[in-house]
């Protein structure tokens, strides 16, 4: 009848399903949403609020509703504490003590634009967003979901280092929404749950640039020919324009994004608190192609990216989709370093 009494408290770290870890080594983190009122940045903040390795979740936007967004999801009984920031006068303070900034600031497309025809508008959002980073919290780690993240991640990059502080494997673009759906994907067609299916997606974020490794899909994807590997992956690369036209011009994906976006940042946060064998794609600084940006699978540490993983032996299909898309990236690259430099 005492076997309640006597009972080992749980840890909150078991608790949370974290039972690698005790409650010491747990570290708390503060993460900041950059564009938090928005389509992608109020579901993205829900999803944060429920992850435990977040203590402080400050959201940042330029719209008046930002700081009701801060409260309502401050009435949630999970552990992180919510703050909420609105305009450029309360941006420093929503990023000092960041350990991850994340941003999807910035506008989405409509039907018939391309997410080049964004840059003019958010290049200098994420410009200025990175310039407060590096003066306010120069170790974070940046997730950046702004499109075209080609060419944002090079921009962020050249604020970094004209402010002295670049530290190349602290800069992710988020390319998390191409795994999202080429494993949604292939669950369909191979008829079993997405969440077991491995597929690297490599390259960039935008059409051409997207490169699923059909060839390296674990399970095998189950498609007899190559017209309809073809197929696949062109819906992949083209899946993002899906949503738009389904959208009728409401935008661009905001829920599944929400949800690679906190997928990433999750993973970033368990890197960060010491945990091994983090895996994910990211865009970012490479040597690996002639592409001097380039997303495939690495290890997230305590100190962003850990280990560039490359992406392995491609069959002749991929090489020529890779040929295709270097050209492509470098443009791209090219156009967000050339902004930064102005
Ligand atoms: N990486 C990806 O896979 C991916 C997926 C989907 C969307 N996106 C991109 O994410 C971005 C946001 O999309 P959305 O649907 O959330 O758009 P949205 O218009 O719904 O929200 C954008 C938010 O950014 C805010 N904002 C604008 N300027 C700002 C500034 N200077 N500082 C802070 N906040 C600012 C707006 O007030 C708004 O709340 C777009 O560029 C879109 O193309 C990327
Ligand atoms: O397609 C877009 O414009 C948004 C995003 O990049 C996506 O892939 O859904």
């Amino acid at each position: 009848m005492f076997s309640r009494a006597i009972k080992p408290v749980t840890s909150v770290a078991a608790q949370n399903g974290l039972k690698k870890f005790s409650t010491t080594s747990q570290k708390n983190f503060k993460v900041v949403v950059a564009g938090a009122a928005g389509g992608i940045g109020q579901p993205l903040a829900l999803l944060l609020k429920q992850n435990k390795l977040v203590t402080k979740l400050a959201l940042y936007d330029i719209a008046p509703v930002t700081p009701g967004v801060a409260v309502d999801l401050s009435h949630m009984d999970t552990p992180a504490k919510v703050t909420g920031h609105q305009g450029p006068d309360q941006l420093a303070d929503a990023i000092k003590g960041a350990d991850v900034v994340v941003i999807p600031a910035g506008v989405p497309r409509k039907p018939g634009m391309t997410r080049d025809d964004l840059f003019n508008t958010n290049a200098s959002i994420v410009r200025d967003l990175a310039a407060c980073v590096a003066k306010n919290s120069p170790k974070a780690i940046v997730a950046i979901i702004t499109n075209p993240v080609n060419s944002m991640v090079p921009i962020a990059s050249e604020v970094m280092k004209k402010a002295g502080v670049y530290d190349a494997n602290r800069i992710l673009g988020v390319t998390t929404l191409d795994v999202v759906r080429a494993a949604a994907f292939i669950g369909e067609i191979n008829g079993v749950d997405p969440q077991t299916v491995s597929i690297p997606v490599i390259g960039g974020h935008s059409g051409v640039t997207i490169i699923p490794l059909l060839s390296q899909s674990k399970p095998a994807v189950k498609l007899s020919d190559q017209a309809k590997i073809d197929a696949l992956t062109q819906r992949i690369q083209e899946a993002g324009t899906e949503v738009v036209k389904a959208k009728a011009g409401g935008g661009s994906a905001t829920l599944s994004m929400a949800y690679a976006g906190a997928r990433l940042t999750g993973s970033v946060l368990r890197g960060l608190n010491g945990e091994s064998n983090v895996v994910e794609c990211a865009y970012i600084k490479s040597d690996l192609t002639e592409a001097t940006y380039f997303a495939n699978p690495v290890v997230l540490g305590k100190n962003g990216v850990e280990k560039n993983l490359g992406f392995g032996q491609l069959n002749d299909y991929e090489k020529k989709l890779l040929k295709a898309a270097i050209p492509e990236l470098q443009k791209n690259i090219k156009t967000g370093e050339d902004f930064a430099k102005k």
